[in-house]
């Protein structure tokens, strides 16, 4: 406590609150660039994740101080007021937004780039399996969709996509679109990468009637030269 008095007049105001300004006029336009429902700046000072993401801000300040208990209070509050969990321990770029926001959770050891985009319900989150470092970092530029859940400690690389509702178990390359359980890329620099014939693929049953009839016409032919040898012999 006594460090934090002896900091406070000479960083708290300077730093926290610079900072925060700062972060909030890079989000306010990352808001504007990429959220269409925008209309107004005043309309983009009442979204949920522009406050989360300042709160986020405080809670790290206090986090990297070793005051971890100031720190999770005012990410829990953050939670109870916007229903965004971010852990202060995470380290969060410039320009994420967090559109709508809603049960988006990022853990401790996550780490975002710059100009994110989160949708609601996502999850930077650990498999249970890890120690230490358990979640993911994101590059510049990720989006990572609605529900979807990014799980393990592994890197999502810059300008790449997670699909809505995708579980993503392992890392994704740059500009790349990852889609599903478990997610796999499905396109690279704008080319798709999986060119599978979801309706010309080789049918097993009809495989087999195939193989009956060859065979039926093998012995009908089989059975009509045994015949026409009969009639001559007999
Ligand atoms: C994945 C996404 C980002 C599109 O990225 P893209 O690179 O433009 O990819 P495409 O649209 O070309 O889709 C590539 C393939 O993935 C499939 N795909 C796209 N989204 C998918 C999803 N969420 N789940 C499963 N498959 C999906 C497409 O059908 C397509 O398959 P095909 O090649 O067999 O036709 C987009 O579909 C998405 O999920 N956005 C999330 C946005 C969001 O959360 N919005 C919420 C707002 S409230
Ligand atoms: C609900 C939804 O699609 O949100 C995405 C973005 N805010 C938009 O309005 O397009």
């Amino acid at each position: 406590m006594f460090q934090l008095s002896a900091h406070l007049e000479e960083t708290l105001m300077g730093n926290i609150i610079g900072s925060i300004i700062k972060n909030y006029k890079a989000e306010i336009q990352s808001i504007k660039d990429r959220d269409p429902a925008a209309a107004s700046t005043l309309e983009i000072l009442t979204y949920a994740g522009l406050h989360a993401v300042a709160m986020y801000r405080v809670a790290h300040w206090f986090y990297i101080r070793d005051l971890k208990f100031i720190a999770r209070v005012i990410s829990q509050t953050a939670r109870f007021l916007t229903g965004i969990e971010i852990h202060p321990g995470a380290k969060i770029g410039k320009g994420l937004l967090i559109d709508h926001g809603a049960g988006v959770v990022i853990g401790e050891t996550a780490e975002i780039g710059d100009n994110c985009l989160l949708y609601q319900g996502c999850t930077l989150g650990g498999t249970g399996k890890d120690q230490g470092k358990r979640h993911p970092t994101l590059g510049n530029n990720v989006m990572v969709g609605c529900g979807a859940k990014v799980l393990g400690p592994f890197k999502v690389g810059d300008n790449s996509k997670i699909a809505a509702n995708a579980v993503v178990l392992e890392t994704v390359p740059p500009n790349c679109t990852a889609v599903g359980v478990p997610a796999r890329v499905v396109k690279q620099n704008g080319k798709r990468t999986l060119d599978l014939d979801q309706i010309h693929i080789p049918d097993p049953v009809s495989q087999e009637l195939c193989k009956g009839r060859m065979e039926l016409e093998r012995l009908r032919k089989r059975v009509e030269a045994l015949e026409k040898r009969l009639e001559k012999e007999g």
